[in-house]
């Protein structure tokens, strides 16, 4: 069972990230997925195929950590298993998000295969965790794309076990995913995110 009252609150500032990210324009067409953590063994995630600039709290629904709905005939999002396994590797991330920005797709269909995608120096990387300096070297995993998640669930749990300081990973020709210890942590790091792809995109083109 979970806690009505944490369910609420977690709800609500899903929707608050839903508009916040649909206007910005990096969830558009129904893209994309987001989710909070209630307790150890709770999240509230989005229902699929939602709109995410429109939601609603009944747009969100509660599932375990392996992903089975608790007390809704819902559908949670079709990638609930991207999200469940960040909650297991991570005991201190209480909330995901999910984007499709343009940015986010150019730039992963530019990184080779086989290679992390990697910035360094931008004092805005001192917007993650643990980073105190433009020093440092920020490496970002792409994955190939597919509809297998299952699959894809188990690479990721794969990578960050071995690579736990990492905030975020791409999916080739798909988009982000990001977390944090709450959802305004959550947020700065989609913007973040945001501000390095495009920075790195806009270095690309001046020195093409
Ligand atoms: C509208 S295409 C995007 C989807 O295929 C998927 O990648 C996505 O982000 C949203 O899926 P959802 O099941 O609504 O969580
Ligand atoms: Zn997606």
């Amino acid at each position: 069972m979970f806690d009505v009252t944490r369910y609420a609150t977690a709800a609500q500032a899903i929707v608050d990230a839903g508009r916040f990210l649909y206007d910005r324009g990096w969830s558009p067409a129904t893209s994309s997925n987001y989710s909070a953590r209630l307790d150890p063994d709770h999240i509230a995630i989005t229902v699929s195929g939602r709109h995410k600039g429109r939601l609603s709290t009944n747009d969100v629904m509660v599932v375990d950590l392996n992903g089975n709905p608790v007390q809704s005939d819902a559908k949670s999002s079709a990638e609930t298993l991207l999200h469940t396994v960040l909650y297991q590797i991570y005991p201190d991330v209480g909330a995901v998000l999910h984007t499709h920005s343009v940015k986010a797709t150019v730039l992963s269909r530019l990184i080779e295969a086989g290679a992390p995608f990697e910035v360094e120096g931008y004092e805005l990387q001192k917007a993650f965790p643990g980073v105190d300096s433009h020093d440092g070297r920020l490496r970002i995993p792409v994955f190939e794309n597919t509809q297998d998640i299952p699959a894809l669930a188990e690479r990721t749990r794969e990578w960050f076990q071995h690579h736990p300081e990492q905030p975020g990973y791409l999916i080739r020709g798909h988009g982000l995913y990001t977390w944090g210890e709450t959802m305004e942590d959550c947020l700065r790091h989609v913007e973040a995110f945001e501000f390095l792809f495009e920075c790195e995109l806009e270095t690309m083109r001046v020195c093409r």
